[in-house]
């Protein structure tokens, strides 16, 4: 693994931007994005550059079950407020969360994935080592999936939230397989609550327990990480 520490999310989102402008130089088409809190400052560093997606396809990483695209929380709306409206694909992919027929939509979203082999994936990490909505244990060659979240998930994401009960407790998410189909992996983590599962995913045993781990056997993976993330690596 690659793994660059810059000392705040500032700093990793300028040099994140200059990376994304090569990789659209050297012939990037279809960008596999991520939600949360952790890209938001590079969304927002994309949104002010002159880099341009307007022919080139994006496909997100999950979305939360039950809600409408147009959800205020759902990972739809979080993706048209922090690029979208003003860094917009020819298309864009996200796992329909409002759908009446999951099992469909996982065989949609595969067929999504066939059909546009993930040039870049971009990755966040949970607490607890997941990449993606996939949490510990989650199948190592897993495609789209239907998953529970842990609680440690629902309490890590409920600062995005009213309360705890109003975070969904279910998602459709891609699976480990289909993230590893990725010709090249980002995985982005600022802070220290981060710091445990980076150091399990750099320096640990490749296990589904820490889903993350299994970067290790991916031939190009970057890690971009602040001090507070990286504390804990040797
Ligand atoms: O960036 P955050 O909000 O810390 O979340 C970590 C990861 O967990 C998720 O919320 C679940 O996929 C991602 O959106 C994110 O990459």
């Amino acid at each position: 693994m690659d793994i660059k520490v810059f000392s705040n999310q500032v700093e990793a989102s300028a040099f994140l931007v200059d990376q994304y402008k090569q990789l659209l130089a050297d012939g990037a088409e279809v960008f596999g994005l991520a939600t949360g809190g952790t890209p938001e400052e590079f969304y927002k560093q994309l949104g002010e550059s002159d880099v341009d997606f307007s022919d080139k396809v994006s496909i997100n990483l999950d979305e939360y079950y039950g809600l409408t695209p147009g959800h205020p929380k759902s990972y739809h709306y979080y993706m048209e407020d922090k690029l979208f409206h003003n860094k917009p694909f020819a298309q864009s992919f996200i796992p329909k969360g409002d759908t009446d027929d999951v099992e469909a939509e996982l065989e949609r979203y595969n067929g999504v994935l066939a059909d546009h082999p993930i040039d870049v994936q971009l990755l966040g990490i949970g607490t607890n080592g997941h990449i993606g909505f996939n949490e510990p244990g989650s199948p190592i060659d897993g495609q789209t999936q239907f998953v529970d979240l842990t609680q440690a998930t629902i309490e890590a994401n409920t600062r995005f939230f009213e309360n705890i009960d109003d975070v969904p407790t279910k998602a459709i998410s891609m699976g480990l397989g289909s993230i590893m189909a990725a010709k090249k992996i980002i995985l982005i983590a600022f802070g220290d609550n981060k710091a445990d599962a980076i150091e399990k995913t750099v320096n640990g045993p490749v296990t589904t327990d820490v889903p993350a781990s299994i970067l290790q056997n991916h031939d190009d993976v970057t890690l971009v990480l602040d001090e507070a993330a990286a504390a804990k690596l040797k």
